[in-house]
């Protein structure tokens, strides 16, 4: 069976550039991406999950952004031979006085810029969609 999670893609404007938002877990291989998780049962739109796991994982509101509703993207790969759908939407830091608040999935977190985003988010699908988001941020 597919699983499904859902998050956000965060970006910030900061002395003239644009910053991403990525967390380190704290298990595994210690990887980094945006906050995101699986929708729990009972959750049927994965807008509410996103938001869910948004806030749980780095203690930002929805008040504290502005979703882009209609810049849903989606990553398909496997975990442990099994496939998995993420579903992301791209949001802005709008409330500059919001920090952000790990819970113990995450050790660290980092705001970078397009090209460090990339590196840090080692994997070629969520490199291709954050392309597609710094494009669409600077045709906007
Ligand atoms: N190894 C582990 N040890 C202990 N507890 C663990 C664990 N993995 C998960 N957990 C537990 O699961 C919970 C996470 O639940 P959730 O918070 O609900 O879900 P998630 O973010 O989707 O979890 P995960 O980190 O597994 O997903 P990802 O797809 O990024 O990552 C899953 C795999 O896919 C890889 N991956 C990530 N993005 C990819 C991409 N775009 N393309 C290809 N592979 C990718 C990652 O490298 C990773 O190997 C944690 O609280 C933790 O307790």
């Amino acid at each position: 069976m597919t699983k499904t999670a859902a998050g956000l893609v965060i970006f910030r404007k900061h002395l003239n550039a644009i910053q991403y938002l990525l967390l380190q877990t704290s298990y595994g291989e210690h990887h980094w991406t945006p906050p995101k998780g699986h929708v729990d049962p009972g959750e049927t739109d994965p807008m509410v999950t996103a938001l869910r796991e948004t806030s749980e994982e780095s203690g930002l509101r929805q008040s504290d952004l502005r979703i882009f509703h209609d810049s849903k993207h989606i990553l398909n790969y496997n975990v442990r031979g099994k496939p998995k759908i993420v579903i992301y939407w791209l949001a802005e830091l709008i409330n500059p006085s919001a920090g952000v608040r790990l819970s113990d999935e995450h050790q660290d977190f980092k705001w970078l810029e397009l090209e460090e985003a990339c590196r840090f988010g080692n994997y070629t699908d969520m490199q291709v969609m954050l392309k597609h988001y710094d494009n669409f941020i600077k045709t906007m």
